[in-house]
């Protein structure tokens, strides 16, 4: 058989057979089929990088529409002239879970393997992770001895709320609060010292608000199958993990990483997607071309009007956050716009600031502060501890990044469209007099506001994502929903569900 076809979508086929010019017109269909993300955050990067890596040919052309100047979304560094570096969004990536690996992986494909920067297991960054309550600065249990003592804030060594959770009888709930969940199980000093905090340093949110079932569901899952916490948890440690080939994977868990970074800061990461997406994947990058519009057409595309450009669609990923989507749709479609719409962000302020020499009180991650204490701050995040191959090179400096805002930001500091950088600023300089007791000024500070910035999974928000995806299955849509709004937050999670987003349609 031999076939001559032409890009004006006549094919020739010399034996002229119907099943050659049906084979014919399907390559012709795959060749020109065009997918379109929304988004050049991490999560529409990674999609875009494993729809056009394959050699499924199920998309001729990939179109990556981005509103803002840059891509990487939240991922955001800042390499300064002397060298040092400040990260305004996410600072380290865990090496824990498949999305952990994933993301290894994925580095090393990348040629990003020698760019690695971890934190070891001995490090004190790794160990030494801290709350402030009640005035005081206090260290969380890691490692046997602070398992088995008694260690304040705490009234009895943590081991004891360990042995008694299997025989705790609670009603197994189909979600609640993160706070509820770990209350009835663990009491009232780990929901308050340990979970308070946790859902700080992870969604900026309210441990009384969120969904153990959609923030924890590594915990939840396994403790709700076996009925105790602790049961599942060790457990699901028995059950068989699947070995990776990468030698970074196998390296990082031969020295037990916790956390890594990338020299230059993680934007590294989302500037080379950026770069090989566009030069050796053939896939279109455009940067302030902001996603006005979706119409769903009769022939089962999807005319995406940006604000340069309109596309016709095979398949559209929405990697934009949910409420955005939300504004895009058309009327007709309002009952999914407002399942969107109930998957609401919180807005951070971060500030980085440097100081000369050493001006911590100790080394560590840093501190978190729980909500019970009414702080104007969140917590403190001690960068030059954590990985000082970002200092500037020369003297010593410490670097820190203050995070304040998340779900008080309105109770705290109003609207932050219009929050006052200055004040924020005074803020945490007072606070850090208060608590670690810096009063030098700093020699650089860099405060950024980000607007709605990280999603909340409210208790039930699993109901939402599954009605989401249903709608979509139902109306046969070629549309799916990726990004921090859905499943997960870290940039292990964005990275991963767009993998498997990517996967399912080539298949
Ligand atoms: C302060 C902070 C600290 C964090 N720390 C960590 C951490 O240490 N570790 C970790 O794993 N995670 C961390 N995270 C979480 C993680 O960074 C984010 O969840 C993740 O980067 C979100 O990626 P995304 O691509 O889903 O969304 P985004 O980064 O929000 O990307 C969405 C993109 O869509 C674009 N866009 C919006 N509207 C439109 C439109 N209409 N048309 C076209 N484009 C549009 C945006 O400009 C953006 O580039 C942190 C987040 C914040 C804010
Ligand atoms: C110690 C202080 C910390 C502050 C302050 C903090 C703020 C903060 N963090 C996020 C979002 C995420 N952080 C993540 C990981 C993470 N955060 C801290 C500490 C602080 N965060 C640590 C020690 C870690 C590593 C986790 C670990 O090793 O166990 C993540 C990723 C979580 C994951 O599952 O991988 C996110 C997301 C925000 C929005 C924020 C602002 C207040």
């Amino acid at each position: 058989m031999s076939i001559l076809f032409s890009y004006n979508g006549v094919a020739h086929c010399s034996c002229s057979c119907l099943e050659c010019f049906q084979l014919v017109c399907l390559l012709l269909a795959k060749m020109t089929a065009l997918a379109v993300v929304l988004g050049g955050g991490i999560s529409g990067l990674s999609s875009a990088y494993y729809l056009a890596r394959s050699q499924a040919l199920r998309f001729g052309k990939v179109v990556v529409v981005e509103s803002s100047h840059r891509t990487g979304g939240w991922v955001n560094t800042t390499v300064s002239e002397d060298g040092a570096i400040f990260e305004h969004g996410p600072r380290s990536l865990r090496t824990a879970g498949a999305v952990g690996k994933n993301t290894l992986e994925l580095v090393s494909i990348k040629n990003l393997s020698e760019s690695v920067v971890p934190v070891l297991s001995h490090h004190a960054a790794a160990n030494k992770r801290f709350i402030y309550a009640r005035n005081q600065m206090h260290q969380l249990p890691s490692g046997l001895k602070s398992v088995l003592f008694t260690q304040a804030p705490f009234t009895k060594p943590f081991i004891s709320y360990i042995m008694k959770e299997p025989f705790v009888k609670t009603e197994i709930e189909e979600d609640e609060s993160v706070h509820d969940f770990i209350r009835k199980r663990l009491g009232n000093e780990i929901a308050d010292y340990v979970m308070d905090p946790l859902c700080i340093g992870i969604f900026a949110g309210d441990a009384r608000k969120l969904s153990a079932k959609s923030c924890f569901p590594a915990i939840f899952d396994p403790a709700r199958q076996r009925g105790s916490l602790i049961k599942g948890l060790f457990l699901q440690g028995k059950e068989a993990k699947s070995e990776s080939n990468c030698a970074l994977v196998k390296q990082a868990k031969k020295e037990r990483w916790p956390v890594w970074t990338l020299q230059g800061g993680l934007q590294t990461l989302t500037d080379k997607l950026t770069d090989t997406l566009m030069t050796q994947h053939g896939v279109e990058i455009i940067k302030q071309n902001q996603c006005k519009q979706l119409e769903f057409t009769d022939n089962n595309t999807i005319k995406v009007t940006t604000k340069d450009n309109c596309y016709t669609a095979d398949h559209v990923i929405s990697a934009v956050p949910a409420t955005v989507l939300s504004g895009l749709l058309p009327s007709n479609h309002n009952i999914l716009s407002k399942l969107l719409q109930e998957i609401q962000q919180v807005s951070v302020a971060v500030i980085n600031l440097e100081f000369e020499g050493n001006v911590l009180p100790t080394d560590g991650f840093g501190y978190l502060i729980p909500s019970w204490e009414k702080s104007k701050l969140l917590g403190v995040i001690y960068d030059s501890c954590t990985f000082p191959q970002h200092n500037r090179p020369g003297s010593p400096t410490t670097r820190l990044t203050c995070m304040m805002g998340g779900h008080w930001f309105e109770d705290n500091f109003g609207d932050p469209a219009i929050a006052d950088p200055e004040h924020l600023l005074a803020v945490a300089m007072e606070s850090l007099k208060e608590q670690i007791n810096i009063e030098a000024k700093p020699t650089r500070s860099i405060v950024n506001i980000h607007k709605d910035a990280i999603p909340q999974y409210r208790v039930g928000h699993f109901k939402i994502v599954d009605k989401i995806n249903k709608y979509l299955d139902h109306h046969n849509m070629p549309l799916d929903v990726i990004g921090s709004s859905f499943c997960g937050v870290s940039v292990n999670d964005c990275i991963y569900n767009g993998r498997r987003t990517a996967e399912k349609l080539l298949t």
